[in-house]
C-alpha cells in the first residue's frame, strides 16, 4: 500500500542522486499508510505539517548546520551553539513564534544541546511553579524575553542526589532583610549546572535556609550572577565552566561559590514556605513541593526517550536495508544485512519500544497536566503518584533508549564506529540522561519505597482500592495464578501479556516485601533492612514500569481501535506490541521461571512467536522508522540519509576531515620523514 500522501521533507545534507534502490522497493511494499502512522505520531495532519515547515526551515538554514560539528573544538562547538541561540531568537522575532509550543518545536528541530536548554527547561519552570505572583511578574517577562538567561543549580561538588545533603547556605539577616549567600566547603561549590559555566546571568540556587540559627531545609533563591552589562560575574561570585565531559560539548555545564553574597528577600521563591520580614518562616504545604522542577523534567525527559530511541533505529534500520553482505548460497545476490535474523531481533524490538515508548511519552504528560492542575488547586494529593511514577519510568525509559542507541551503533558494524554515522555523538550525548533528573539507582528506590508501602497497605486492609496502574498490589490471589500461553496464538492476547507483567511486579514486590520483614526479624531497623534489599528494589521499580509502559501501549491501541483508527494502522502496532511485550519477557526470562509462572511448555511458543513477530516486521520495517518523519538534519547521519546514498554521502562528509587538507600529512617533515629517508 502507498502512502496517502507524500512527505514534504527535504532531502538535506545527504549527497544528491537516484535514491537506493532497495530502500525504494521496500517503501513501496509498506502494509499501511505511512502518512497516517506519521499523523498519528504527531497529533494529526495540521500538526505534523506545522511541525514540517519548522524542521524544513532550520533544516536548510546554513547556521543550524551539523555536518561540520566533528571537526571543532569545545570552545568552538560552544560558540556554534551560541550562534545558533541568537539565530533561534531572530527566527521567533521573524516568524512570530511566540507560543511556547512553538518555540518547542523550533528547539527540537535545531536538535542540540543549547545552553538555554536549562533557562527554559528548569529556570522559567522554576519561576512559574514556585514563585509568588509577584515574583513570577518580575522575573518571567525578562526571562522570557532573554534579558537574562537563568540556570537551576542544585548539584553540588559533595552531593547531588542526596538534597537533603547539600551544604550552601542562606542565612537570613533580619536587619537588612537580607538572605547571605555562602559555600561553606569545597564540597559546597555547585557543580554540574548546565549553562553556569558561561552564559547564565542568573540562577535559581538550592540552599539551605537558615534562620536565627535554626536550619529550615533547603529552599530556591533567585540569584543574579553576572553584571548585565558586561556579563562579569559579581562581587562575591567565582563562576566557571567544570571542564571536559564524555561529550555535550555545547554546554557549559559550570561550577560556582558563593563568599558572602547578599540577596533581597524577595528573591527567595515563596510560593509554598515564606520568610517574613521579622524572620518568621512558614512551613510549605508538602515538604516535597520545592522539588516540582524535578518532576516536571523526569517527565519531560521520559517524553523524549521515544524520539531519541527512533531516531537511533530509523539510522540502524535504514542502513541495514542498503548494506549487503554474503550471498546466501554461491552465485546468488548478497542479502541486505536485515534481512538476518539476528539483525532483525537487534534492532525490531528496539522500533517497538521506540513505539511504546512514545505512548509512555502521552501518558505521563497527561497525567503531569492532571498533577499541576490539583496543584494549583493546592492539591497535592497526587505528587506521591506522580514522583514515584515518573521517578521509575524516567529510569526505565532511559536506560533502554541508551542501552538500545549503543545496539543500534554496533548493529551498524565498522560504519557504526565512525562518527558520521551519527551514533557515537547520540549516545554520548544521551546517556547522562541516566543520571542527571536523579540517578536512575536512586529514583528506582522511590518507586520501590511507594510500592512497598501501598502493598503493605493493601496487606493489612483487604479491600483497600489502591490507583489503576498499581491496583494489582492489592489482589495477592494473582500469586498463585500461572501463565496459561501453551501456544504461539495465546502469546498475543494482550491480557495473558499483561497478566504475565503484573504477576512478575507482584511478585518481585511481595518477594522484597517478605525479605524486609525477614531482616527485621533477624534483627536490623527498618533503615539497615532496606539496606539489605536494595538491588531487589531495583528490579521491582524495573518490573512495574515495564508494566506500566506496556498496560500504556495496549490501552492506547485499544483507544485508537474505539476511535475508528485504520486496520493497517491498528494492524501494524500491535505487531509491535506483541514484540515488545513479548521481547522483555524473553529478556527477563529468569523473573518469569523462577516463580515457576512460566515453564518450557510457555516459553518454546514464546520464543517461536517472537521469530514470527520479526518476520513480520521485515517488511514493514523501513516504513515504520520512515513513520517517525525525521529530516537527514535531525539524524545528522551519513548511514540513515533518506535517500539510502549512504556510501556517497560517507565518502562526501570524511572530505571534511581537517587531516585531508593537505596531502602530505602534518607532520610528516618532522617525524616521518626522518626516518623514511634515514640511511640504512
Ligand atoms: C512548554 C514545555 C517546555 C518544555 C521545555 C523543556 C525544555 C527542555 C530543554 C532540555 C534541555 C536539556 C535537557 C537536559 C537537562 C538536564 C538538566 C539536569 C538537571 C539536573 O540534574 S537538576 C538536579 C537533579 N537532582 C536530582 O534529581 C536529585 C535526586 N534526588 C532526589 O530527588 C531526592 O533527594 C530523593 C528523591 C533521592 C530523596 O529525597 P530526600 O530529600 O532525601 O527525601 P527522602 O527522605 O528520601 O524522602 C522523603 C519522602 O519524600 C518523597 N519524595 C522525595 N522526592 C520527592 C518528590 N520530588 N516529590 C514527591 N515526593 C518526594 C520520598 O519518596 C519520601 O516519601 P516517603 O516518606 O517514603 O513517603
Ligand atoms: C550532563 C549533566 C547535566 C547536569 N545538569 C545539572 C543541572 O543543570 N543542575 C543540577 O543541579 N545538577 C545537574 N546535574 C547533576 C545531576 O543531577 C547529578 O549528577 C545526579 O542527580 C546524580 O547525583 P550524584 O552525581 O550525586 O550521584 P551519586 O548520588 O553520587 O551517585 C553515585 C552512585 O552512587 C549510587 N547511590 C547514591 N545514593 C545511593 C543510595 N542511597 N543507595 C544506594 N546507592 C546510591 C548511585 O546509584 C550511583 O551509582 C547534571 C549532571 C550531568 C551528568
Amino acid at each position: 500500500m502507498s502512502s496517502s500522501s507524500k512527505p514534504n521533507l527535504p532531502v538535506t545534507n545527504a549527497v544528491n542522486g537516484p535514491p537506493n534502490a532497495d530502500l525504494v522497493r521496500e517503501r513501496g511494499a509498506a502494509s499501511f499508510p505511512v502518512r497516517d502512522l506519521t499523523y498519528l505520531v504527531y497529533g494529526g495532519q495540521e500538526r505534523t505539517e506545522h511541525l514540517e515547515r519548522i524542521a524544513n526551515m532550520v533544516a536548510s538554514d546554513p547556521v543550524f548546520r551539523k555536518t561540520d560539528r566533528f571537526f571543532l573544538s569545545r570552545t568552538e562547538q560552544y560558540r556554534r551553539s551560541l550562534e545558533k541561540v541568537r539565530h533561534y531568537k531572530e527566527l521567533i522575532a521573524k516568524h512570530n513564534l511566540h507560543s511556547e509550543l512553538d518555540q518547542q518545536d523550533l528547539r527540537q528541530a535545531i536538535d542540540e544541546d543549547l545552553p538555554i536548554g536549562l533557562h527554559v527547561g528548569m529556570f522559567i519552570p522554576t519561576i512559574v511553579g514556585q514563585g509568588t505572583d509577584e515574583q513570577q511578574k518580575k522575573w518571567l517577562p525578562l526571562a522570557r524575553a532573554y534579558k537574562i538567561i537563568g540556570t537551576y543549580a542544585q548539584t553540588e561538588l559533595g552531593h547531588g542526589s542526596f538534597i537533603r545533603g547539600l551544604e550552601t547556605v542562606a542565612t537570613y539577616d533580619k536587619s537588612t532583610q537580607e538572605f547571605v549567600l555562602n559555600s561553606p566547603t569545597l564540597t559546597a561549590t555547585k557543580w554540574w549546572p548546565g549553562a553556569l559555566g558561561k552564559t547564565s546571568t542568573h540562577c535559581v540556587v538550592f540552599a539551605r535556609l537558615v534562620i536565627s540559627d535554626r536550619e529550615c531545609g533547603v529552599h530556591p533563591f533567585m540569584v543574579q550572577l553576572r553584571s548585565l552589562e558586561n556579563h562579569e560575574p559579581l562581587k562575591g561570585i567565582t563562576v566557571g565552566d567544570i571542564g571536559p565531559k564524555f561529550a555535550y560539548e555545547t554546554m557549559d555545564n559550570g561550577f560556582l561559590r558563593f563568599d558572602h553574597v547578599r540577596i533581597p528577600r524577595d528573591h527567595m521563591l515563596m510560593r509554598f514556605a515564606q520568610v517574613a520580614a521579622d524572620g518568621t518562616y512558614s512551613t510549605p504545604p508538602h515538604s516535597k513541593v520545592s522539588y516540582a522542577t524535578m518532576v516536571f523534567m523526569r517527565a519531560y525527559i521520559i517524553g523524549t526517550a521515544s524520539s531519541t530511541l527512533a531516531k537511533a533505529v530509523t539510522i540502524a534500520v535504514r542502513y541495514s536495508c542498503v548494506r549487503k553482505q554474503f550471498p546466501l548460497r554461491s552465485g546468488e545476490p548478497e542479502q541486505q544485512i536485515l534481512n538476518y535474523q539476528n539483525q532483525q531481533a537487534a534492532l525490531f524490538p528496539l522500533l517497538a519500544t521506540a513505539y511504546a515508548f512514545h505512548f509512555t511519552g502521552n501518558y505521563i504528560r497527561q497525567m503531569y497536566s492532571d498533577f499541576v492542575r490539583g496543584m494549583r488547586a493546592q492539591d497535592f494529593s497526587v505528587l506521591p503518584e506522580m514522583h514515584a511514577t515518573s521517578a521509575g519510568l524516567k529510569s526505565l525509559t532511559t536506560w533502554i533508549a541508551s542501552a538500545g542507541i549503543e545496539t543500534c551503533r554496533a548493529s551498524c558494524g565498522g560504519h557504526g564506529y565512525s562518527k558520521l554515522s551519527g551514533l557515537p555523538s547520540l549516545y554520548a550525548n544521551y546517556i547522562p540522561a541516566c543520571t542527571y533528573e536523579g540517578d536512575n539507582t536512586v529514583m528506582c528506590f522511590q518507586l520501590a519505597r511507594y510500592l512497598l508501602k501501598l502493598y503493605g497497605k493493601a496487606q493489612a486492609k483487604p479491600g483497600l482500592r489502591l490507583p489503576g496502574n498499581v491496583s494489582y498490589l492489592e489482589k495477592s490471589t494473582l500469586l498463585d495464578e500461572r501463565c496459561d500461553a501453551s501456544t504461539e496464538e495465546l502469546w498475543l492476547d494482550p491480557a495473558r501479556q499483561l497478566h504475565a507483567y503484573r504477576n512478575r511486579a507482584l511478585r518481585l514486590v511481595a518477594n522484597c516485601a517478605n525479605r524486609l520483614v525477614a531482616e527485621m526479624q533477624k534483627g536490623k531497623d527498618e533503615v539497615l533492612a532496606v539496606e539489605a534489599i536494595k538491588s531487589d528494589m531495583v528490579k521491582v521499580a524495573k518490573a512495574h514500569s515495564y508494566y506500566v509502559v506496556l498496560n500504556n501501549f495496549v490501552n492506547a491501541i485499544e483507544q485508537l481501535r474505539a476511535s475508528g483508527t485504520s486496520t493497517p494502522i491498528l494492524r501494524v502496532l500491535k505487531t509491535l506490541c506483541d514484540l515488545f511485550a513479548l521481547h522483555f519477557i524473553q529478556a527477563d526470562l529468569g523473573d518469569f521461571l523462577e516463580y515457576g509462572y512460566l515453564s518450557s511448555l510457555h516459553t518454546e511458543p514464546l520464543h517461536a512467536q517472537i521469530r514470527r513477530l520479526l518476520e513480520a516486521i521485515r517488511p514493514d520495517a523501513v516504513a515504520l522508522v520512515d513513520a517517525f518523519n525525521f529530516t537527514d538534519h535531525a539524524l545528522g547521519s551519513a548511514l540513515g540519509v533518506h535517500n539510502g546514498r549512504v556510501y556517497e554521502t560517507l565518502f562526501e562528509w570524511a572530505q571534511q576531515e581537517p587531516l585531508n587538507k593537505t596531502q602530505v600529512a602534518p607532520g610528516y617533515h618532522e617525524y616521518i620523514k626522518p626516518f623514511l629517508l634515514a640511511k640504512m
